[in-house]
């Protein structure tokens, strides 16, 4: 299919959130925050710039308010003031959108609108729509019990894509008593380049799909990082034509290596730029112009790029000998969990995994439990006996510790899994790693002591031992002469 002629998903433009469970709150007048700003006719941060009390906590000044009145210019999101973007067809992740205009660091690009759903309702959604084959997915966190639906209602911001190194980012801001989300530029954005923001651990529910972001420390699929991706049910090959993006090159394993062009720079398919005077004409939200826009300036030949020092391993898309040996085919995950945030608890992964991949492509990663008792019980040595005992003592001394320390902060992880923006605290996250060390290393112990006491000391004749609950995969191959 041709990329510039196919046409774009159909959905309702918005640039206000819509309450699909509940009303839009109403701002008390005791909630509304009045900042200090006095305006200055030769300060032009004066007027609610950066030193605002109100911007610097995020939090737009409510008309009628501020004193700065119309000068006010922390009022954004309200006035829906958008950087200038444009929707172009991007080789093999769908639509995208590029800075029509250079942004600064920090700019507010654009607000991520859409229907605000709850929690549940975005589970319930996300499942619909990959039941009805939807292959993109638009659901964002709004925070702990809410989420963003920009599927059928959205703003352009929808149509961002992820990247594992990108140059905007989400931010929450409170408008009037809501929160509401937009993406803003994490650093100078030149005019053309595509934008993305690190979908991160925000995406959840739906089908995973193979990340072709070309960033060097690719994660290398959407979502990796989370546990909807760590207990995907299996591995499917999908030769969707969307996705069937043979110049597009996938970081998928050692022999792919990246490639310099012929300057020796490489480029990344999110340095995508326009020519600036093709963006002449672009709008920050006019989706009339999109048959337009069917990116007629977009010389994909003539790329600019932005190329520093990191790059210098990225892929080059131009390249096309290399290219035509990459893969035909993007491989897709199917996820029947939400692919919320990553998962912090006790001994879930190895029984999930062990269903998961079964069959699958990843190794499986099943332990195999070691009976130390019957370990011990083939042993002479009583010392030798006590210690894989006293060993076995501590390793489930740490498993205890570790379940209870997962209780005690069970809900700041679930608070967590439901709201990706908001870290789980630096101190529980240490205490668990800390807990997790004692218990890997306390297995360590046990299985050391074990190898170290059968292979080095002597055995109980045979017919001697007194196996406790054996079972043929506990039975340890003695390593006797
Ligand atoms: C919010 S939409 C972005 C707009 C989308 N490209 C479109 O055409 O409507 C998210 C979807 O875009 C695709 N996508 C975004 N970033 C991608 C990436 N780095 N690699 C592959 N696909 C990507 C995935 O299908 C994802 O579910």
């Amino acid at each position: 299919m041709d990329p510039f002629t196919e046409e774009l998903p159909q959905y309702i433009h918005i640039n206000q959130n819509e309450f699909f469970m509940r009303r839009q709150k109403k701002q008390k007048e005791e909630d509304i925050a009045i900042c200090e700003c006095k305006y200055d006719a030769n300060d032009t941060d004066s007027a609610c710039g950066d030193s605002c009390l109100n911007v610097l906590t995020s939090t737009e000044c409510t008309p009628g308010y501020c004193p700065c009145d119309i000068l006010c210019k922390n009022q954004k999101f309200q006035k829906c003031e958008y950087a200038k973007t444009k929707l172009f067809k991007t080789e093999g992740r769908g639509w995208g959108l590029l800075a029509g205009e250079d942004l600064k660091a920090g700019q507010f690009v654009i607000e991520y609108c859409g229907e605000v759903i709850s929690w549940k309702e975005a589970k319930r959604r996300s499942q619909a729509y990959e039941n009805q084959g939807l292959k993109d997915a638009f659901i964002i966190c709004l925070n702990a019990s809410e989420s963003i639906d920009a599927t059928r209602k959205g703003s352009l911001a929808r149509f961002i894509n992820h990247s594992c190194r990108p140059n905007c980012e989400t931010r929450k801001w409170n408008v009037l008593g809501e929160i509401r989300v937009g993406i803003f530029a994490k650093h100078d954005v030149p005019i053309g380049t595509e934008l993305a923001y690190d979908y991160n651990f925000e995406w959840f529910g739906g089908a995973k799909v193979r990340c072709l972001c070309g960033a060097l420390k690719c994660s290398g699929f959407l979502g990796a990082k989370s546990r909807g991706f760590q207990e995907d049910t299996y591995l499917w090959e999908d030769d969707d034509d969307r996705y069937s993006v043979e110049k597009i090159p996938v970081y998928d394993s050692a022999e792919d290596e990246p490639v310099s062009n012929v300057n020796g720079r490489t480029e990344s398919p999110l340095d995508v730029m326009l020519k600036d005077e093709q963006l002449s004409e672009s709008t920050g939200f006019n989706v009339q112009s999109l048959d337009s826009v069917q990116m007629k300036g977009l010389d994909v030949k003539k790329i600019k790029t932005e190329v520093t020092d990191e790059d210098m391993h990225l892929y080059n898309h131009d390249t096309e000998q290399t290219l035509s040996q990459k893969n035909a085919m993007i491989s897709r995950i199917r996820s029947n969990a939400a692919g919320r945030n990553y998962h912090i608890g006790p001994r879930s992964m190895s029984t999930k995994r062990s269903r998961a991949y079964n069959g699958g492509r990843f190794k499986n990663l099943v332990e195999k439990k070691i009976d130390a008792k019957f370990a011990a019980g083939l042993l002479a040595s009583k010392e030798a006996q006590e210690e894989i005992l006293n060993c076995e003592k501590r390793k489930d001394d740490a498993t205890s510790t570790l379940d209870s320390l997962y209780d005690e902060i069970r809900p700041a992880i679930e608070e967590h899994e439901r709201d990706s923006q908001d870290s789980v605290s630096t101190t529980v996250a240490e205490k668990w790693i800390q807990v997790c060390c004692l218990k890997l290393k306390a297995e360590f112990d046990l299985y050391s002591s074990i190898v170290k006491n059968v292979a080095c000391t002597a055995q109980r004749a045979p017919g001697q031992a007194k196996p406790t609950e054996v079972d043929n995969e506990n039975e340890i191959k003695l390593l006797t002469g």
